[in-house]
């Protein structure tokens, strides 16, 4: 058999531990596979005495000097399972430049300098593959970026986050509030001591920029992701959505579109919504992640299964690695991912959904008729309203009712206006929730 392809590792934790087992007890058949074994010549951590459990792997490969590990001459791939911007990125960099194949599950880095990964693996003639950055073990990426190039995708819609959809199932089966929910997440390992992340969306917008690039052939970083979280969906939020027959979900959203001048844009954002129970999407529970993507010729996908995880996230590092090793041992590289459509990014004043919106509202004659004007002020069309009397008011007594407005398909922009003239009308008394509304009814 050819001499070995030896690894560096960077970072042991959650997923780089099992990493070391999966390599372990694999360890013939992904020789086989390859047609050289996997040897790994080192792993870097943080802390070298930490207590790993039992790791089976040699104490002595372990090192703190992660660009020195890098640099050996007896590394030719490296694998990156420790995370965040900086020291990655110079990491990265350095290795690619030098020639050395990277394979990382870095969602951050990806989203915030993708382009300066891209262009070192160019420079270096080396290759760039990070499956397990969006959607854990879910085969996704590799479709995206060659199964589905004869194709036109139009859009992506995806829950990317597992901690969230959790919670957001948890609070729909229960009736729990989110809070009670984000504890149970807690207790049972899936939600980070510190969960803003996760809870504020910013996992889901790194995964969403990820998923933009790669499905539009373009470049789209995490700051041009709109952003919004979960912590504000309350459970009478999720009693609305399913009196409407429809369920709560954070999603992430990725759409080509077209400007005034003719222009083609990509308008991505992350945010809770109601889904109708009959979306695909909407049976997607507990921490399971799902994505939807649409294409012109091959019409609906859908991929589905374990987004997070040490051992589900291993399985798409291992399968990179098996990918770049092969590419290693046959003199080539992966094709470059060029970003050759540079559109541009619409604002999220743009972008086109409908609405739930709910009022709190003085009970009296013309009330319906004025807030009803205010939509129209606004050009958003209403499709439903439900009337009834609010909690402790008996109709027609001329106390609080609740007022429930769904509208057609608008710009949010035209949605935002509305909802701020609304606050200022004396016969709303607040305006309860405003949630967007996607996929058919
Ligand atoms: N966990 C998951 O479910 C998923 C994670 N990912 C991504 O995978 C990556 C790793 O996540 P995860 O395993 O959960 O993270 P952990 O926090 O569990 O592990 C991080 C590892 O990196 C090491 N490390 C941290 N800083 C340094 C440093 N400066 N030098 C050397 N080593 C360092 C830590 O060392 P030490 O052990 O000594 O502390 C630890 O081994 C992240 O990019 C994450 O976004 C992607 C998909 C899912
Ligand atoms: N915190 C993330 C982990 C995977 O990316 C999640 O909950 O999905």
């Amino acid at each position: 058999m050819t001499s070995p392809v030896r690894l560096a590792l960077l970072g042991c934790g959650t997923v780089g531990g099992e990493v070391v087992r999966l390599l372990h007890e694999q360890s013939a058949d992904l020789a086989a596979r390859i047609g050289a074994p996997l040897e790994l010549a080192g792993i870097a951590v943080r802390r070298i005495n930490r207590d790993r459990g039992e790791l089976p792997v040699d104490p002595s490969l372990f090192t703190t000097d992660a660009l020195g590990l890098i640099k050996r001459d007896d590394v030719d791939v490296v694998v990156e399972v420790v995370g965040g911007i900086e020291p990655a990125r110079e990491w990265l960099v350095e290795a690619l430049r030098a020639g050395k194949s990277v394979v990382t599950a870095n969602k951050a880095l990806l989203a915030e300098d993708g382009g300066a990964l891209h262009d070192a693996a160019a420079e270096g003639g080396a290759d760039l593959y990070y499956e397990a950055a969006v959607a854990g073990a879910i085969p996704l990426l590799r479709p995206l970026r060659e199964s589905l190039h004869g194709d036109r995708i139009t859009r992506v819609t995806g829950i990317v986050n597992g901690t969230t959809n959790f919670i957001l199932s948890a609070m729909d089966a229960t009736g729990a509030g989110f809070a009670e929910a984000l504890e149970q997440a807690t207790e049972l390992g899936y939600a980070e001591a510190d969960p803003t992340a996760d809870v504020e969306g910013f996992d889901a917008a790194a995964k969403a920029a990820i998923l933009a690039s790669l499905a539009f052939h373009t470049r789209v970083s995490a700051a041009d992701v709109h952003r919004e979280g979960i912590t504000e969906v309350t459970a009478a939020d999720v009693a609305s959505a399913k009196a409407m027959g429809c369920t709560i979900k954070l999603l992430c959203l990725a759409a080509r579109g077209v400007d005034a001048a003719g222009r083609e844009t990509v308008n991505v954002r992350v945010h809770p919504a109601m889904i109708p129970l009959t979306h695909p999407l909407a049976g997607v529970g507990d921490a399971f992640n799902a994505v939807f993507v649409e294409a012109e010729a091959a019409g609906p996908l859908m991929f589905y299964g374990r987004g997070a995880g040490g051992a589900p996230t291993a399985s798409a590092v291992l399968g990179d690695v098996v990918a770049v090793a092969r590419n290693r041992l046959a003199g080539v590289r992966a094709a470059s991912e060029s970003a050759y459509a540079d559109l541009s990014v619409r604002s999220m004043g743009e972008a086109l959904t409908r609405y739930h919106v709910s009022l709190d509202v003085a009970d009296r004659p013309g009330v319906l008729a004025a807030v009803a004007g205010v939509f129209a002020r606004h050009d958003v069309s209403i499709a439903t309203v439900w009337q009834g009397p609010a909690e402790g008011s008996a109709p027609g007594s001329g106390a609080d009712a609740d007022l429930v407005i769904v509208t057609h398909v608008a710009p949010d922009a035209a949605l935002a206006a509305t909802v701020s003239e609304l606050r200022g009308l004396d016969i709303v008394r607040s305006v309860t929730s405003v949630l967007r509304v996607e996929g058919e009814a």
